[in-house]
């Protein structure tokens, strides 16, 4: 047996609120899923984890629990948790392995001393030898290629689906941070409560969602998109379909995008002066999913008066440079939690 399938491959996990990516040392990216898990609450048996759980959403019968690890942006379940970094780690690590991996796991900034032990004991608990918090700012810093370790001031937003992140990162660190609760999932109940308010149409969370990432939008727009939706109707309970416009999503969704342009304009208003003439001449990064959002990088540039840069790969960019690091530990040991 060779030295290398004794000590096996080592793991980086980017937990996420709606997603869970796993990168193996050498291989890549193996595993993208949802964070989703479904238990019976009849006997509290797991009956489905990742991507097949997700599949129960809404067309499960009423014994069936589907419960996910984290909410806007912090460890809601650490149960759950556990469970999806055993999923992870035993589907990675197939077969007989002397050595259990070492394991770097993203974590959301501004993480307390407690819930960081409690992520790490979970971690052990699932099969990691050693366990790596770093925070997924960073992480999301190094898999776009930034150079973090440079005197420089950099300022990223990272729109999850439980949380939007608003970080300056310069030398290896985080200078100031706001993870606040407008994410994803918090647009999408927007985007349900506008529908109800004005469409007296009752939806569900994956059609939501279907509108903002098909028709919505952000700001001033030039082409208009429609969707046809279903859903019940709020006075007569039977089922019913209308027509939603790019216009409707925009209307539901413009209240949230000001708080977070407010928070964004916060963070700049901390921000050291020193690192101010960085930010001006790099402008701002966004990634994460929600950054896929129409249109978000022009509405920013008009409000904020800064250059924005929209991520390549913003859905893998924390798994990605969480796998840098399990690759190069030594190098970036420093910068962990
Ligand atoms: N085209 C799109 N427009 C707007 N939002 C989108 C689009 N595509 C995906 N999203 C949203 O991106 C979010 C998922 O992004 P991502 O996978 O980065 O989140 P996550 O890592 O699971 O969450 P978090 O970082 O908050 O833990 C979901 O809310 C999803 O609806």
């Amino acid at each position: 047996m060779g030295l290398l399938s004794i000590f096996g491959a080592n793991l980086a996990i980017d937990l996420g609120t709606e997603n869970t990516r796993v990168y193996k040392e050498k291989e890549g990216i193996i595993i993208n899923e949802s964070s989703a898990v479904a238990f019976d609450t009849r006997t509290a048996d797991v009956v489905a984890i990742g991507n097949s759980a997700h599949e129960m959403y809404g067309k499960s019968p009423e014994n069936i629990m589907i419960l996910k690890p984290l909410e806007e942006g912090k460890i809601a379940n650490f149960e759950v948790t556990k469970i999806i970094f055993k999923y992870c780690i035993d589907k990675a690590i197939e077969g007989f392995n002397l050595f259990q991996p070492k394991v770097v796991i993203t974590a959301p900034s501004g993480i307390s001393d407690i819930e960081l032990r409690a992520l790490e004991d979970a971690c052990t608990y699932s099969g990691a030898r050693d366990v790596y918090i770093v925070e997924s700012t960073l992480a999301s810093a190094i898999g776009s290629e930034f150079d973090i370790s440079k005197n420089e001031g950099r300022l990223i937003v990272n729109f999850g689906a439980g949380s939007t992140e608003i970080s300056i990162i310069s030398m290896n660190g985080i200078v100031i941070s706001k993870n606040i609760k407008y994410g994803g999932d918090y647009i999408d109940q927007e985007i349900i409560d506008y529908v109800y308010d004005n469409h007296s149409l009752i939806i569900g969370k994956n059609t939501a969602k279907e509108i903002k990432e098909t028709i919505a939008a952000i700001g001033e727009v030039t082409t208009y998109d429609e969707l046809e939706i279903s859903g019940r109707d709020v006075m007569t309970g039977m089922p019913s379909s209308i027509m939603i416009k790019t216009s409707d999503a925009i209307e539901a969704i413009k209240d949230t995008f000001n708080i977070i342009l407010e928070e964004i304009r916060y963070v700049l208003e901390k921000n050291p002066p020193e690192l101010s003439r960085d930010i001006l001449k790099n402008g701002i990064f966004i990634t994460g999913g929600g950054s896929k959002l129409k249109n978000l990088n022009l509405y920013m540039e008009k409000e904020l008066g800064l250059r924005v840069v929209k991520s390549e790969n913003p859905f893998t960019d924390a798994i990605n440079g969480a796998g840098k690091i399990i690759s190069n530990l030594e190098e970036y040991k420093k910068i962990g939690k």
